[in-house]
């Protein structure tokens, strides 16, 4: 035994700190390159996201300026390659920087999550080097713009019953059929789309579309009251022409799309605890500050079991995305324990934003407090990238070895 080892045994109070901000000293766990990632992250988001977060999410306007100013930080696609332009970083470094511009806006880190896991990493993973060399270094400085369209107007929790066909014609494909809810498609140059190919028996392919081809266009959908800050729209591909050349050749079927999802999914198990964590130091603060029966409202029993549920299920929720994140960087993650940490922690961080909303009264519906706005994001974070309860349906299945999906 070491003497370190029995100084702490010997210690009533078991020898620790306790920071109430970081109660399992999270920051410890990290290298020195994931803490300058975080930093970095943190920085560009307080300092150049959260001013401009109320204009853009009264107004519904996004502003494309933002992939540019992440890809000179280094923000986008983050874990691929350098010589695609890439920071080549660890996949716990990808998951703090998601928390830490969803500490700002859901919306934000959809724009962050859609160009690196959904359209970065297939060109790559998928890809042919010719493609990789055209897309990947303008998706990484954040010249391009990319979208990802799997979900289609009949075809959202069930994307094997996809309406979209690619179909064979000499030098190339035809593609025809609509995507709906697509991320960043009014603004984007790429498009990540999967159809089902005559030319492959009717598998599940992916293509890459340049904008201005003949016959695609993409629409934006208005009237969302959630993530407003980031664009949506619809993709219609009204019979485009495409070479082979636009064939993401080294994947068929639908592991192709459920790969990317994997990685964004892992990343929003971060982000909404940002969100949450946000909501609970902002109902700390005001806890703090407002008085009613001549006392903090924080001094109240309520309130503190309030926070301190908050903060209990953040901290746990970090420590197992963490761990996730290690797997993943180790090879050895496999996609349930990500439907864990996605579903755990997004019910989670909705439910505190929840919470947060109430624990400021009338305040809390006021755009300056941003609670509301954290809540009515994190309904569409819980749906999107696999329902809450489609990832019950997936952790189901893996105890029972039962299907309940149909
Ligand atoms: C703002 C926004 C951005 C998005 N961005 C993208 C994007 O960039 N790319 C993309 O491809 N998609 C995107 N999506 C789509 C998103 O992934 C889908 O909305 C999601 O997968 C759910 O599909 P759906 O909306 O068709 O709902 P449905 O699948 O119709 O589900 C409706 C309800 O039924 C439940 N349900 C479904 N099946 C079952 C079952 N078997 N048993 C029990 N309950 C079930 C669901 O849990 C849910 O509660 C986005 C969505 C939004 C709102």
């Amino acid at each position: 035994m070491t003497a370190h080892a029995s100084v702490h045994k010997s210690d009533p109070t078991g020898g620790g700190r306790f920071s109430w901000e970081d109660p399992f000293l999270l920051r410890d766990q990290l290298n020195e390159d994931e803490i300058l990632i975080m930093e970095t992250a943190r920085a560009y988001a307080q300092d150049k996201l959260l001013p401009r977060v109320l204009e853009a999410y009264s107004q519904e306007k996004t502003d494309r300026e933002i992939f540019n100013e992440m890809g000179e930080l280094g923000l986008l696609g983050i874990t691929l390659p350098e010589e695609y332009g890439c920071a080549d970083a660890s996949y716990v470094a990808y998951g703090l920087v998601a928390r830490e511009i969803e500490r700002v806006d859901s919306g934000y880190r959809s724009m962050n999550s859609v160009q690196s896991s959904l359209v970065m990493y297939p060109i790559y993973a998928y890809g042919s080097e010719e493609q990789r060399k055209k897309y990947l270094p303008k998706l990484a400085s954040g010249e391009f713009v990319g979208c990802f369209g799997l979900t289609e107007p009949d075809a959202g929790s069930d994307p094997a019953g996809m309406r979209t066909r690619a179909e064979k014609i000499d030098g190339g494909y035809r593609l025809k059929g609509s995507k709906m809810w697509i991320s960043n498609a009014p603004i984007a140059d790429v498009f990540v789309v999967w159809a089902k190919s005559d030319a492959h028996d009717g598998a599940i392919r992916g293509f890459v579309l340049d904008k201005g081809m003949k016959g695609l266009s993409a629409p934006k959908i208005g009237g969302k009251l959630s993530l407003r800050a980031s664009i949506t729209g619809e993709i219609v591909m009204d019979n485009v022409e495409v070479g082979e050349d636009a064939l993401l050749p080294n994947v068929a079927g639908l592991k192709g799309p459920f790969g990317c999802l994997n990685r964004a999914r892992y990343g929003i198990s971060w982000g909404a605890l940002g969100a949450a964590e946000d909501c609970w130091h902002r109902a700390r603060n005001y806890g703090l500050e407002r008085k009613q029966f001549n006392k903090p409202l924080a001094q109240t029993q309520l309130f503190q079991k309030k926070l301190a549920d908050m903060q209990t299920e953040i901290a746990l929720g970090l420590q197992a995305s963490l761990r996730v994140g290690r797997l993943f960087d180790e090879g050895r993650v496999a996609p349930e324990m990500i439907s864990i940490v996605k579903r755990n922690n997004c019910g989670k961080a909705l439910d505190i934003a929840r919470q947060a909303r109430d624990m400021h009264g009338g305040n809390g519906i006021q755009e300056e407090y941003h609670v509301m706005r954290h809540a009515q994001n994190l309904e569409t974070v819980n749906t999107y990238e696999g329902t809450h309860d489609v990832h019950a349906l997936i952790l189901g299945r893996a105890q029972t070895g039962l299907q309940a999906f149909f």
